[in-house]
């Protein structure tokens, strides 16, 4: 099944990791490794039902002190460091270091976790706009986003990206920076974007609006281009994926670098995560931030999710690495099931 905000769609048909599929026929839900890995999957129903209140126990997160992290908060600092060196010598402009965070899964019983029981939690304790859910255990897609990020948006041939860049707790903690990182991105994203788009058809009918989430607010872009005549989904996945906010500009030395530092596969973070509805011609993919994800692949199943900032010349290590505190935070604490009981009013309050 897969859910997505008020839609949810039932009565899996095929799956294929061709996106040129999601210019045929049908609903499909659609979750893109960072990496590449794209799982396209159809379904035959799709209905309007609001998420479900959390049953209890029906998801058994883990605690606080059970996160495991990919790089700790001295291999990140030196991280940053490193990103501010590659920026010195003019290899590149802005570069997002993630990190991606570990945890056992208990299980009632064996392969029983899911990913929709978070789902109910996630919707309570932290809304989001591109909120979805994909389980397809059999074909390795187990994902609970609870994404504030636009990716991809289509509306015919109209499609729309919103690039998120610029992170604090209050609009107050916006910067001059953070300003300038979003700029970047906003660029990388219209050249992405006028690759498959009609000449001058490109334009950015928002720039650095606040947006005001759970815990934080965003600096968020808008790109708009009208896709060229024979650009079908894979031109349009093969000129914008990775998604520009979550790499760095320019994008091919931000990945080399991205692969130079991390340590571990970033996964659907950092992806792509939504549903095409190829009848309509419409589509809704987010960037899969604020991301969780099972991961069956070892000899017992994981709990993942990351988290991550662009770094740019004017980034402070120590403060790169509390944003990515920040952003996890609230998640982690839904997902673990304490939050409703510890957080909801102290965070609630700092966003209103
Ligand atoms: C990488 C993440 O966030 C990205 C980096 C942001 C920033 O640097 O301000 C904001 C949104 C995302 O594009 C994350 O949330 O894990």
């Amino acid at each position: 099944m897969a859910r997505f905000g008020g839609l949810v769609a039932s009565g899996l048909q095929d799956v294929t990791h061709d996106p040129s599929a999601l210019d045929s026929s049908g609903f499909w839900a659609v979750c893109a490794d960072f990496e590449g890995r794209t799982v396209c999957a159809r379904f035959s129903s799709v209905r309007r039902e609001e998420v479900p209140a959390p049953v209890p126990g029906a998801w058994r997160g883990p605690a606080a002190g059970e996160w495991a992290t990919s790089l700790d908060r001295d291999a990140y600092t030196a991280g940053v460091r490193r990103i501010r060196e590659h920026i010195a010598v003019g290899e590149v402009y802005q570069a997002n270091l993630c990190r991606v965070l570990s945890a056992p899964l208990s299980e009632a019983e064996p392969g029983r976790a899911d990913v929709d029981a978070l789902t109910a939690l996630l919707a309570r304790g932290n809304p989001a706009p591109y909120a979805g859910t994909i389980r397809l255990p059999d074909h390795g897609v187990e994902v609970a986003t609870a994404s504030p990020e636009l990716f991809l948006r289509r509306d015919g041939r109209t499609v729309e990206s919103g690039p998120i860049k610029g992170t604090g707790r209050t609009e107050g903690d916006l910067l001059e920076k953070d300003h300038a990182e979003n700029v970047m991105i906003v660029d990388l994203v219209r050249n992405d974007l006028g690759r498959v788009c009609a000449t001058g058809s490109v334009t950015v009918p928002d720039l650095c609006v606040v947006e005001k989430h759970p815990g934080l607010v965003h600096l968020v872009s808008t790109v708009r281009g009208e896709l060229a005549e024979g650009a079908g989904w894979p031109e349009l996945l093969t000129a914008a994926f990775p998604p520009g906010s979550v790499t760095g500009a320019p994008k091919s030395s931000a990945l080399r670098i991205i692969e130079e530092l991390e340590r571990a596969p970033r996964g659907p973070y950092c992806g792509a995560v939504g549903w095409v509805d190829a009848d309509r011609g419409t589509a809704s993919l987010a960037v899969g931030i604020r991301t969780f994800w099972i991961d069956r692949t070892g000899p017992a199943p994981l709990l993942r999710f990351g988290t991550g900032a662009g770094i740019t010349w004017g980034s402070d290590p120590e403060r790169e690495w509390d944003e990515t505190e920040l952003k996890a935070s609230r998640l982690l604490a839904v997902a673990s099931g304490t939050f409703e009981q510890t957080g909801f009013e102290q965070t609630g309050r700092t966003v209103s």
